[in-house]
């Protein structure tokens, strides 16, 4: 029997204002999104698709010392049933779910919806963030479960381009070369030598090549980034379990912020709204701009 159950219809209810929106034809589509009147909250227009970008949910499970896994390279479950359930059809909600090389290569993941009625069309497509070229992943469970037609085959983006922009053994995968941001001037050291693309530019070549909606999964570096860029971000969903992993877990937190010399918050969430999944709590909100 699947772990996954069906949601209940509160459930669907609570999630589905903060779900990428769906065209008429019953496509996961991104466009100008009208999110409405709730708890009280006034309604407000996001645009998802002003300048080529596609929906983004950010999600994760946190421990409530704001901690991921118990520590690097340690897969470590967080997540009940019912909010793995909640996980699995967000999965199935989108066009794409989005991970880092840092959680590809330690996790192994499926990156697929066992969510009820879940077909290979309504799979999302894996992304790997992995700039250098790190991830094996002709060894991966994304490739086997590509081959085995229970997920889509993933998309790895890079910077190098030793291999040429060719399919990943012919099981339909894509390899993406981005360029990397400029590393700082006078930086030569080895740690200068980081390899990072711009979140626009991700997202944008995304969008351009028909994903209208990216789950962003993890790990705790993209996540902690992206919670500092707001204007790319469209809703959050957090689950929060009833734990703490302890000190010298992976904690999601975003890089400090300064304004006019003083210390300030590094995000907020605004238009929040919470409920209990089984054990644990899922708060969603959307980033203050
Ligand atoms: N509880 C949960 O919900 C989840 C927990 N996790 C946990 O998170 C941990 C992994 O987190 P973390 O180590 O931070 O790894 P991440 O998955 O965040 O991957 C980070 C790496 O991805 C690459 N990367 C990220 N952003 C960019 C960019 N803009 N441009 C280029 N490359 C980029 C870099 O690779 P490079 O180093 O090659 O430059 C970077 O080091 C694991 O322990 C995993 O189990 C993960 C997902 C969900
Ligand atoms: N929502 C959630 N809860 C947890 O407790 C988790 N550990 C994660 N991890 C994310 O899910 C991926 C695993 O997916 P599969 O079950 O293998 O399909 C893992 O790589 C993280 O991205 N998420």
């Amino acid at each position: 029997m699947s772990e996954v159950r069906e949601l209940s219809d509160a459930e669907k209810t609570f999630l589905e204002p903060y779900l990428p929106p769906r065209a008429a034809d019953g496509r996961k589509e991104a466009a100008t999104h009208n999110v409405r009147e709730q708890h009280g909250e006034t309604a407000e227009t996001v645009q998802t698709d002003g300048g080529g970008l596609p929906f983004v949910t950010l999600t994760y499970a946190s421990s409530l010392d704001s901690m991921i896994s118990l520590a690097p390279g340690i897969r470590t479950t967080l997540s009940g049933p019912e909010t793995k359930s909640m996980t699995h059809f967000l999965r199935m909600h989108h066009d794409a779910i989005l991970i880092g090389v840092g959680t590809a290569i330690p996790d192994n993941p499926g990156l697929n919806s066992r969510y009820l009625g879940a077909t290979l069309d309504s799979q999302p497509r894996p992304v790997v963030v992995d700039p250098k070229m790190r991830w094996d992943v002709d060894s991966s469970k994304l490739a086997q479960l590509a081959q085995e037609g229970q997920g889509k085959a993933p998309w790895l983006i890079h910077t190098r381009h030793e291999l040429g922009e060719e399919a990943l053994r012919g099981w339909g995968g894509r390899r993406v070369f981005l360029p990397s941001e400029a590393a700082p001037t006078g930086q030569t050291s080895e740690s200068a030598k980081c390899e990072t693309i711009a979140w626009s530019t991700i997202l944008k070549t995304l969008k351009r090549d028909g994903v209208d909606s990216v789950m962003v999964e993890g790990g705790a570096t993209v996540i902690s980034t992206l919670l500092s860029m707001p204007e790319l971000v469209n809703t959050v969903i957090v689950t929060i379990a009833p734990t703490w992993l302890g000190q010298g877990g992976v904690t999601v937190s975003p890089a400090p912020k300064v304004q006019a010399g003083e210390r300030v918050n590094a995000a907020k969430l605004q238009g929040t709204v919470w409920r209990q999944f089984g054990a644990d709590a899922v708060l969603c909100g959307r980033l203050q701009v």
